[in-house]
């Protein structure tokens, strides 16, 4: 079914609202403002429409930066429309799902505001890709699980698209059905990574873990694992936990969701002590190794484990998967008995929640701050900080 109406604002996921005959529908493909015509999926209850064709376009429709495949979700707006659009879905976030959150944030004189960390392309230091049939790399379509083959991606950095450019000179190394990971590290040349074998070269192998640089330190990440993929998503969020956070050198800190140790090793420099939590074992033994000095414990994070391994430090930092730290966990970290807690969100919802859920029971935010480390896609990265 075919219907044309006018986008209204945007919310979570990459949709605008639509309204027809009372009837609510999460559009795709919209811009605010935007007329236009959509095809309409009415098999759920939720309706959800993909434009088909813009009637009235805004001003702010570019040609789109990668509509090869998925990955650049917002890739036909301005930058500056794609920040206005992340700073209305956290906005959004916070009046459904925040609670008394709203009002905390106006009486404390805190507007949110996404920001701009450097360029839109070229900036993505990681890249996973499949290899279709023919031996070629590929990604899926959007929504789909059809693969497209690429030989460039213009959110990837320039080490990664050269790569691209010459996989025929890779021949041999992947085969069909493999997952292959491109990485531009920051300390090193480029390296493929498929499944634990690592290349810097074809058919020429190379150790397990990659080099990253920033803000003066230097990490050693196993490549198959986790490490923040905006070229300036360490540095940028470094310098918002540790500036917020305020961290002394006498404080003693506890570290959840600590990864490969981008906070723990600069903060294991700076505080007393350190005690940091991961569940990922091979993260944990790259964390030991980059941050010798902090006492690092593999466990699985829970909320009793929140609120005991959060018992006597000074300063929290907590940076959850997507799934945030649920009301159970938010609600152990605002019991502790820490000044300040640094909670790194990656989900505009799960972080209206967890902070709602803290302010709620005595904390108050102190900042917070949204970063824009995904161009071009849907995604943000918040720091708020607590006291
Ligand atoms: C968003 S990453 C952040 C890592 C690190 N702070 C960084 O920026 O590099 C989240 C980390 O939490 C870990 N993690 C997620 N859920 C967990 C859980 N329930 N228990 C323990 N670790 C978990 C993941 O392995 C991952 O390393």
């Amino acid at each position: 079914m075919k219907i044309q109406l006018e986008a209204g604002s945007p919310v979570h996921g990459g949709y605008t609202l639509g309204r027809v005959d009372g009837r609510v529908i999460l559009v795709d493909g919209a811009i605010p403002g935007e007329t236009v015509e959509i095809e309409v999926d009415d098999s759920e209850k939720l309706w959800k429409g993909t434009v088909t064709q813009v009637v009235t376009p805004s001003p702010d429709r570019v040609e789109h930066v990668w509509d090869r495949a998925g990955g650049a979700e917002l890739g036909y707006m301005k930058r500056s429309a794609q920040l206005e659009w992340k700073t209305a879905v956290i906005e959004d976030a916070i009046s459904h799902l925040g609670g008394s959150l709203k009002a905390h944030l106006k009486d404390a004189g805190l507007n949110i505001r996404v920001r701009e960390v450097g360029p839109g392309l070229g900036t993505r230091t990681r890249l996973d890709v499949d290899v279709d049939d023919e031996g070629r790399l590929a990604m899926h379509e959007r929504g789909s699980d059809a693969l497209v083959p690429i030989d460039s991606m213009p959110l990837a950095a320039p080490a990664i698209n050269d790569i691209l450019a010459n996989q025929d000179a890779w021949a041999g190394t992947w085969k069909p059905g493999d997952r292959v990971r491109l990485i531009a590290p920051t300390g090193q040349g480029p390296v493929v990574a498929i499944d634990k074998d690592v290349y810097r070269a074809p058919g020429e192998k190379t150790g397990s873990r990659v080099l990253e640089r920033a803000a003066g330190y230097s990490w050693e990440v196993t490549a198959s694992g986790f490490w923040q993929t905006h070229e300036k998503a360490p540095v940028t969020l470094l310098d918002a936990v540790l500036k917020g956070a305020r961290i002394r050198p006498g404080d003693r800190v506890a570290e959840f969701y600590g990864g490969s140790g981008l906070f723990t090793l600069p903060i294991s420099e700076k505080a007393r002590a350190i005690r940091m939590f991961e569940g990922s074992a091979g993260a944990v033994r790259d964390a030991r190794r980059n941050a010798p000095k902090a006492e690092i414990a593999q466990a699985a994070i829970n909320p009793h484990l929140l609120a005991t391994g959060s018992e006597g430090a000074d300063v929290v930092i907590a940076d959850p998967s997507r799934a945030g730290l649920g009301v159970k966990g938010a609600l152990a970290l605002a019991a502790s008995g820490a000044q300040a807690i640094a909670l790194v969100s990656c989900d505009p919802a799960a972080m209206a929640r967890d902070v709602s859920t803290m302010v709620e029971n005595g904390r108050s935010v102190m900042s917070l701050a949204a970063f824009d480390l995904f161009p071009h896609t849907i995604h943000t990265e918040i720091v708020t900080i607590l006291s």
